[in-house]
């Protein structure tokens, strides 16, 4: 579905910030992106909707080449595309029905969106996703008055209700308490799921990222160094992502849903690290 192919960035400061990146997302596939500060998690996702001009490379999109692309067929593109951004980039003095319908603006064009008449159809698809983010008590309320995980909720509608192809998801849960964390990823993933979504997610919480999807690629320095599942993630491959650290209590302390056993034995079960079981089992 999404091809990445050779990407390279190169910024005009002289920043080999992508070196001949080469990435594919199946359909309903959910990838976690780690690594170090300036590895090139972000710059990754500005080329995928191009908000950065790569210097080289193609990145395909149903086989549809986005760097080549004029900017019409971009703007379509994009609107494939559902962004979810770590800040939420919520427009506080609107309400939040309004900020999922603002999702919309490529589609109902500037006008009917300046007037705010929005199509019923779009109405009922946004009450439709608030209910499923759990906001649907909450739809007149202000950006303003809301918490961080409720804003993130508002996002994820909001980047849904343009029936995206991939969601491209910035640091969801950086600004998040730990088990808000773990509920919006949770959500996200079950999101992707039910609606054979791909996505890419930028993510600095290893742990999270192992407690939640099937597939971890770690850049360091604009390179993937990691491509393969949680399990794989040993403390030596950790050490090649982030250089030389003591990993131990790295991979997470679980998930608080699920019945009563110790959040790490579940993780630990789930992940079959060795190291983590043998602390698991105390
Ligand atoms: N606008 C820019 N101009 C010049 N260099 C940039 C720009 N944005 C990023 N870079 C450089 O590109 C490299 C990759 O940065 P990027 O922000 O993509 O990394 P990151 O992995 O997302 O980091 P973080 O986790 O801190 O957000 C770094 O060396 C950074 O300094």
């Amino acid at each position: 579905m999404l091809e990445i192919d050779s990407l390279t960035m190169r910024y005009p400061t002289g920043d080999l910030a992508l070196d001949s990146v080469s990435l594919s997302v199946e359909r309903g596939q959910v990838i976690a992106l780690i690594g170090p500060s300036g590895a090139g998690k972000s710059t990754l996702i500005r080329c995928v909707n191009r908000l950065v001009e790569p210097t080289f490379g193609s990145i395909r999109l149903n086989g549809q080449d986005i760097v080549a692309m004029g900017r019409t067929d971009l703007r379509r593109a994009r609107r494939k595309m559902g962004m979810i951004f770590q800040e939420y980039a919520l427009v506080e003095r609107l309400s939040v029905m309004e900020n999922v319908l603002s999702g919309q603006l490529g589609n109902v064009g500037f006008w009917r969106s300046y007037l705010r008449r929005y199509p019923q159809p779009a109405v009922d698809e946004a009450f439709r996703l608030l209910g499923r983010v759990g906001l649907d008590h909450m739809v007149d309320k202000r950006a303003d008055a809301l918490s961080g995980g409720q804003r993130q909720r508002v996002g994820i509608a909001r980047a849904l209700i343009q029936n995206p192809e991939i969601l491209l998801v910035d640091e969801p849960t950086a600004s998040l308490d730990p088990k808000t964390s773990r509920q919006i990823m949770r959500l996200i993933i079950e999101l992707c799921r039910e609606r054979g979504l791909g996505a890419i997610i930028n993510i600095h919480d290893v742990p999270l990222a192992m407690m939640f999807v099937e597939r971890i690629v770690g850049l360091r320095a604009g390179v993937i160094v990691y491509d393969g599942p949680p399990k794989g993630l040993t403390d030596d491959r950790l050490t090649e992502i982030y250089g030389e650290e003591d990993w131990s209590g790295t991979r997470g302390d679980g998930d608080e849903d699920e019945g009563d056993k110790p959040a790490h034995q579940k993780v630990a079960a789930a992940v079959d690290i060795p190291e983590l079981k043998k602390v698991a089992q105390r």
